[in-house]
Protein backbone atom coordinates (compact mmCIF):
# COMPACT_ATOMS: atom_id res chain seq x y z
CA UNK A 1 0.00 0.00 0.00
CA UNK A 2 2.51 2.45 1.20
CA UNK A 3 6.31 2.02 -0.07
CA UNK A 4 9.41 4.17 0.70
CA UNK A 5 12.73 4.19 -0.16
CA UNK A 6 15.51 5.69 0.49
CA UNK A 7 13.27 8.95 1.58
CA UNK A 8 14.76 12.26 3.22
CA UNK A 9 13.09 15.09 3.47
CA UNK A 10 15.43 18.23 4.99
CA UNK A 11 13.79 21.64 5.00
CA UNK A 12 16.29 24.37 4.21
CA UNK A 13 16.34 27.74 5.91
CA UNK A 14 17.94 29.78 8.35
CA UNK A 15 18.88 26.81 9.58
CA UNK A 16 18.86 23.03 7.65
CA UNK A 17 16.88 20.29 9.27
CA UNK A 18 17.05 16.92 8.78
CA UNK A 19 13.24 15.85 9.61
CA UNK A 20 13.79 12.14 7.91
CA UNK A 21 16.82 10.57 7.01
CA UNK A 22 16.82 7.39 4.28
CA UNK A 23 13.62 6.07 5.20
CA UNK A 24 12.70 2.77 3.92
CA UNK A 25 9.22 1.12 4.88
CA UNK A 26 6.58 -1.05 3.69
CA UNK A 27 3.44 -1.11 4.55
CA UNK A 28 0.72 -3.78 3.36
CA UNK A 29 -2.64 -3.11 2.96
CA UNK A 30 -4.77 -3.77 5.62
CA UNK A 31 -2.28 -2.95 8.59
CA UNK A 32 -2.92 -0.81 11.46
CA UNK A 33 0.65 1.33 11.81
CA UNK A 34 1.19 3.55 14.77
CA UNK A 35 3.74 6.36 14.01
CA UNK A 36 5.47 6.85 17.23
CA UNK A 37 8.61 9.10 18.56
CA UNK A 38 9.67 12.46 20.48
CA UNK A 39 8.45 15.33 19.30
CA UNK A 40 10.50 16.31 16.77
CA UNK A 41 11.64 12.70 15.44
CA UNK A 42 9.56 13.32 11.94
CA UNK A 43 5.91 11.50 12.54
CA UNK A 44 4.10 14.58 10.94
CA UNK A 45 6.62 14.77 8.15
CA UNK A 46 6.43 11.17 7.35
CA UNK A 47 2.32 11.66 6.82
CA UNK A 48 2.77 14.70 5.22
CA UNK A 49 4.62 12.39 2.37
CA UNK A 50 2.67 9.88 2.04
CA UNK A 51 -0.66 12.39 1.72
CA UNK A 52 1.77 14.15 -0.80
CA UNK A 53 0.79 17.40 0.68
CA UNK A 54 5.16 17.59 0.19
CA UNK A 55 7.92 15.96 -1.53
CA UNK A 56 10.84 14.33 -0.16
CA UNK A 57 14.32 15.65 -1.03
CA UNK A 58 15.25 12.19 -1.96
CA UNK A 59 14.34 8.86 -2.46
CA UNK A 60 10.96 7.64 -4.07
CA UNK A 61 7.74 7.12 -2.85
CA UNK A 62 4.79 4.58 -4.14
CA UNK A 63 1.26 4.95 -2.49
CA UNK A 64 -0.96 2.07 -4.22
CA UNK A 65 1.77 0.96 -6.88
CA UNK A 66 1.77 4.72 -7.90
CA UNK A 67 4.90 7.05 -7.69
CA UNK A 68 4.09 10.55 -6.15
CA UNK A 69 7.14 11.60 -7.63
CA UNK A 70 6.32 11.18 -10.89
CA UNK A 71 2.47 12.00 -9.62
CA UNK A 72 1.54 15.56 -11.84
CA UNK A 73 0.02 18.12 -9.97
CA UNK A 74 -3.27 17.83 -11.95
CA UNK A 75 -3.62 14.35 -10.82
CA UNK A 76 -2.73 14.93 -7.09
CA UNK A 77 -6.33 15.83 -5.90
CA UNK A 78 -7.49 12.37 -7.90
CA UNK A 79 -5.19 10.76 -5.67
CA UNK A 80 -5.98 12.49 -2.30
CA UNK A 81 -9.55 10.70 -3.40
CA UNK A 82 -8.41 7.68 -1.99
CA UNK A 83 -7.27 8.70 1.23
CA UNK A 84 -9.09 9.96 4.43
CA UNK A 85 -7.21 12.44 6.76
CA UNK A 86 -7.87 12.62 10.66
CA UNK A 87 -6.05 15.66 12.36
CA UNK A 88 -5.21 15.98 15.78
CA UNK A 89 -6.84 20.05 15.69
CA UNK A 90 -10.41 18.52 13.45
CA UNK A 91 -10.38 21.04 10.80
CA UNK A 92 -14.04 21.09 10.58
CA UNK A 93 -16.32 23.67 8.39
CA UNK A 94 -17.46 25.82 11.75
CA UNK A 95 -20.27 27.38 9.98
CA UNK A 96 -21.27 24.22 8.55
CA UNK A 97 -23.54 21.66 9.89
CA UNK A 98 -22.32 17.99 11.02
CA UNK A 99 -24.61 17.02 7.71
CA UNK A 100 -22.78 19.32 5.89
CA UNK A 101 -19.28 18.95 6.77
CA UNK A 102 -19.50 15.45 5.81
CA UNK A 103 -21.42 16.05 2.61
CA UNK A 104 -18.71 18.24 1.73
CA UNK A 105 -16.14 15.61 1.21
CA UNK A 106 -18.60 13.52 -1.14
CA UNK A 107 -19.77 17.18 -2.71
CA UNK A 108 -15.75 17.47 -3.43
CA UNK A 109 -15.59 14.19 -5.22
CA UNK A 110 -18.72 14.97 -7.49
CA UNK A 111 -21.21 12.14 -5.85
CA UNK A 112 -24.16 12.28 -7.04
CA UNK A 113 -26.72 14.00 -4.68
CA UNK A 114 -28.75 10.78 -4.23
CA UNK A 115 -25.73 9.07 -2.99
CA UNK A 116 -24.29 11.82 -0.42
CA UNK A 117 -27.93 11.91 0.86
CA UNK A 118 -28.37 7.83 1.51
CA UNK A 119 -24.62 8.00 2.51
CA UNK A 120 -24.31 10.78 5.02
CA UNK A 121 -26.62 9.41 7.24
CA UNK A 122 -25.52 5.92 7.23
CA UNK A 123 -22.11 7.14 8.25
CA UNK A 124 -22.72 9.54 10.75
CA UNK A 125 -24.90 6.73 12.40
CA UNK A 126 -21.55 4.53 12.35
CA UNK A 127 -19.65 6.71 14.18
CA UNK A 128 -22.45 7.15 16.65
CA UNK A 129 -23.76 11.13 16.02
CA UNK A 130 -27.35 10.39 14.29
CA UNK A 131 -28.67 12.37 16.91
CA UNK A 132 -26.27 15.34 15.80
CA UNK A 133 -26.71 15.97 11.78
CA UNK A 134 -28.03 19.33 12.64
CA UNK A 135 -25.68 20.59 15.39
CA UNK A 136 -22.26 22.86 14.53
CA UNK A 137 -19.47 21.70 15.23
CA UNK A 138 -18.93 24.54 17.94
CA UNK A 139 -21.85 22.60 19.95
CA UNK A 140 -20.22 18.96 20.14
CA UNK A 141 -17.61 17.73 22.52
CA UNK A 142 -14.21 17.36 20.86
CA UNK A 143 -14.74 13.36 20.98
CA UNK A 144 -17.81 14.38 19.12
CA UNK A 145 -16.06 16.32 16.56
CA UNK A 146 -13.36 14.40 16.38
CA UNK A 147 -16.75 11.40 15.60
CA UNK A 148 -17.63 14.22 12.55
CA UNK A 149 -13.52 13.81 11.19
CA UNK A 150 -14.04 10.15 11.28
CA UNK A 151 -17.04 10.14 9.57
CA UNK A 152 -15.77 12.26 6.89
CA UNK A 153 -12.40 10.39 6.42
CA UNK A 154 -14.86 7.46 5.58
CA UNK A 155 -17.44 8.61 3.72
CA UNK A 156 -15.67 8.41 0.29
CA UNK A 157 -14.49 4.13 1.15
CA UNK A 158 -11.40 5.52 0.89
CA UNK A 159 -8.03 2.78 0.86
CA UNK A 160 -6.32 4.15 3.57
CA UNK A 161 -6.68 6.58 6.26
CA UNK A 162 -3.86 8.75 7.51
CA UNK A 163 -4.22 10.22 11.33
CA UNK A 164 -2.01 12.55 12.91
CA UNK A 165 -2.34 12.37 16.60
CA UNK A 166 -5.83 11.98 16.10
CA UNK A 167 -6.76 11.30 19.83
CA UNK A 168 -3.78 14.28 21.22
CA UNK A 169 -6.55 16.68 22.81
CA UNK A 170 -9.05 13.76 24.01
CA UNK A 171 -9.56 12.55 27.45
CA UNK A 172 -8.51 9.06 28.05
CA UNK A 173 -12.07 7.57 27.80
CA UNK A 174 -13.00 9.39 24.59
CA UNK A 175 -9.48 8.80 23.12
CA UNK A 176 -10.25 4.91 23.82
CA UNK A 177 -13.30 5.12 21.96
CA UNK A 178 -12.07 7.12 18.95
CA UNK A 179 -9.14 4.40 18.74
CA UNK A 180 -12.40 2.30 18.88
CA UNK A 181 -13.61 3.09 15.70
CA UNK A 182 -10.24 3.39 13.98
CA UNK A 183 -9.67 -0.22 14.64
CA UNK A 184 -13.46 -1.47 13.45
CA UNK A 185 -13.09 0.38 10.38
CA UNK A 186 -9.55 -1.31 9.94
CA UNK A 187 -11.59 -4.66 10.19
CA UNK A 188 -13.29 -3.85 7.66
CA UNK A 189 -10.02 -3.62 5.40
CA UNK A 190 -8.68 -0.12 5.54
CA UNK A 191 -5.18 0.75 6.17
CA UNK A 192 -4.99 2.80 9.21
CA UNK A 193 -1.58 4.80 9.48
CA UNK A 194 -1.54 6.70 12.53
CA UNK A 195 0.91 9.10 14.43
CA UNK A 196 0.34 9.29 18.20
CA UNK A 197 2.14 10.04 21.45
CA UNK A 198 -0.47 8.16 23.40
CA UNK A 199 1.72 5.75 25.38
CA UNK A 200 -1.45 3.34 26.68
CA UNK A 201 -3.38 3.08 23.62
CA UNK A 202 -0.06 2.30 21.70
CA UNK A 203 0.94 -0.49 24.63
CA UNK A 204 -2.87 -1.60 25.05
CA UNK A 205 -3.48 -2.28 21.24
CA UNK A 206 -0.38 -4.02 19.98
CA UNK A 207 -0.37 -3.17 16.75
CA UNK A 208 2.53 -2.58 14.40
CA UNK A 209 4.75 0.10 15.91
CA UNK A 210 7.33 2.15 14.09
CA UNK A 211 9.47 4.54 16.36
CA UNK A 212 11.56 7.42 14.83
CA UNK A 213 14.24 9.82 16.02
CA UNK A 214 15.84 12.23 14.44
CA UNK A 215 14.64 11.57 11.36
CA UNK A 216 15.34 7.75 11.33
CA UNK A 217 13.58 4.11 12.01
CA UNK A 218 15.05 2.88 15.25
CA UNK A 219 12.46 0.20 15.97
CA UNK A 220 9.87 -1.92 13.36
CA UNK A 221 8.08 -4.27 15.70
CA UNK A 222 4.58 -6.30 14.15
CA UNK A 223 2.97 -6.42 17.68
CA UNK A 224 4.56 -3.55 19.46
CA UNK A 225 4.54 -1.08 22.54
CA UNK A 226 5.52 2.67 22.60
CA UNK A 227 8.66 1.76 23.72
CA UNK A 228 11.59 -0.99 23.20
N1 LIG B 1 7.80 23.18 7.30
C1 LIG B 1 8.90 23.01 8.02
N2 LIG B 1 9.96 23.83 7.89
C2 LIG B 1 11.09 23.66 8.59
N3 LIG B 1 11.28 22.66 9.49
C3 LIG B 1 10.27 21.81 9.65
C4 LIG B 1 9.03 21.92 8.96
N4 LIG B 1 8.21 20.92 9.36
C5 LIG B 1 8.88 20.21 10.26
N5 LIG B 1 10.12 20.72 10.46
C6 LIG B 1 11.18 20.20 11.36
O1 LIG B 1 11.35 18.83 11.04
C7 LIG B 1 11.55 18.05 12.22
C8 LIG B 1 10.48 16.98 12.31
O2 LIG B 1 9.23 17.59 12.58
P1 LIG B 1 7.85 16.79 12.66
O3 LIG B 1 6.77 17.80 12.80
O4 LIG B 1 7.76 15.84 11.52
O5 LIG B 1 8.02 15.96 14.01
P2 LIG B 1 6.97 15.13 14.85
O6 LIG B 1 7.62 13.84 15.18
O7 LIG B 1 5.67 15.08 14.13
O8 LIG B 1 6.82 16.01 16.17
P3 LIG B 1 5.54 16.22 17.13
O9 LIG B 1 5.38 14.95 17.87
O10 LIG B 1 5.97 17.35 18.02
O11 LIG B 1 4.36 16.56 16.26
C9 LIG B 1 11.51 19.05 13.38
O12 LIG B 1 12.85 19.40 13.69
C10 LIG B 1 10.78 20.23 12.81
O13 LIG B 1 11.16 21.42 13.43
Amino acid sequence: MIQLFNVSKTYEGEVKVEALRDINLHIKRGEFVFLVGPSGAGKSTLTRLMIREELPSKGQILVDNRSLLRMKEREVPYFRRKIGFIFQDFRLLMERTVYENVAFAMEAIEAPSSEVRERVPAVLELVGLKDKLSAYPHQLSGGQQQRVCIARAIVNNPLLIIADEPTGNLDPDTSWEIMNLLLAINKRGTTIVTATHDKEMVDRIKRRVIALQNGRIVRDEERGGYQA
